[in-house]
């Protein structure tokens, strides 16, 4: 069952005496009750963008353009800010990568998920300490109490993850927005902070948009993948077949880019152009590809094919 619907989605930023810039265009995918869709894509591809724009929180210069974020079959960009405030921390929330511009360092983290519930008015005050304490313990705190009455400054990277997972769970919210939730921790946490993501998943049927820019998190943890690339979707399917037949020669190459334990530093994160040279799958050309100028690709149409049933890829149409 779809639970959220972005379609045609496109993004574009406005500043003083300058051309628009697009940041995204005709983003395009579902997210499905229970299931955990990967954006995966490098730098500047367009990831945060498209959760920003799904959650309303673009900054000022940013505007949507074209297209619509259906959840459970209502347009997020039709509702009034109070309205769609009452959805932001309750029905979705977000985790982000740096816990410290959700936490505020001035106040105790038991008092900041308190306010969270309060706000939502999620149980009654005499029963606030009580649930605050019992997800603190659900997200893997062996001393709730202590932590309750800690400042975050004082948790460490992984618990302050632990923490921001305990508020974006207290209004048991239908979708989780994890962007990079575990870039800055070492690989034993973050295994331990997306395993408590999967299983409070699979224990409650959330939903979960997890962007990343790994592709060993993403083999790990998504049901489906979207591989972005310059503000525009190159591929989606399940993550079997994406990783089993990966057809756009940016995901391959992405996929090549995985640092492989004995080659040389060096050669390990970019992708190569000898891997982007095969422009064409079936008799139709990638689109966008690193051999096509931006004037010429301005002057093609494309848009993302079904090559097989829910494998789409991104073709020219002229
Ligand atoms: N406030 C802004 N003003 C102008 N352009 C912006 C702004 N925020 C993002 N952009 C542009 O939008 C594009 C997409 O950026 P976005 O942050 O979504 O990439 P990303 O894939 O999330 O990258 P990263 O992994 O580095 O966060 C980039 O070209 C970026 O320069």
């Amino acid at each position: 069952m779809t639970l959220l619907n972005v379609s045609h989605l496109g993004v574009s930023f406005y500043s003083k005496g300058k051309k628009a810039t697009k940041a995204i265009n005709d983003i395009h995918f579902t997210v499905n009750k229970g299931e955990t869709v990967a954006l995966i894509g490098e730098s500047g591809s367009g990831k945060s963008v498209t959760s920003l724009a799904i959650m309303d929180l673009l900054p000022e210069n940013g505007r949507v353009d074209s297209g619509k974020v259906l959840f459970n079959d209502q347009n997020l960009h039709d509702l009034s800010k109070k309205e769609i405030q009452n959805i932001r921390g309750k029905q979705i929330s977000m985790i982000f990568q740096d816990a410290m511009v959700s936490l505020n360092p001035t106040i105790k983290i038991g008092k900041q998920i308190a306010d969270i519930l309060r706000f939502h008015s999620i149980v009654e005050k005499r029963q606030l300490t009580q649930e605050v304490l019992r997800l603190l313990s659900i997200v893997g705190f062996l001393n709730p109490l202590d932590v309750y009455h800690q400042y975050p400054g004082k948790l460490s990277g992984g618990m302050k993850q632990r923490a921001l997972i305990a508020m974006a769970i207290s209004c048991k919210p239908a979708l989780i927005i994890a962007d990079e939730p575990t870039t800055a921790l070492d690989v034993t946490i973050q295994k331990q902070i997306l395993d408590l993501l999967n299983e409070y998943k699979e224990q409650t049927n959330t939903s979960i948009l997890l962007i990343t820019h790994d592709f060993g998190i993403v083999a790990e943890n998504a049901d489906r993948v979207i591989v972005m690339y310059n503000g525009e979707i190159v591929e989606s399917a399940d993550v079997f077949t994406l990783f089993n037949n990966p057809i756009h020669s940016y995901t391959k190459g992405l996929m090549n880019s995985i640092p492989k334990i004995k080659e040389p530093k060096a050669f390990l994160t970019t992708i190569r152009d000898s891997e982007m040279e095969n422009q064409y799958y079936g008799g139709r050309q990638f689109a966008p590809n690193r051999f096509i100028s931006h004037v010429e690709y301005d002057q093609r149409e494309s848009r993302l094919i079904e090559v097989d049933p829910g494998h789409f890829v991104r073709f020219f149409t002229n």
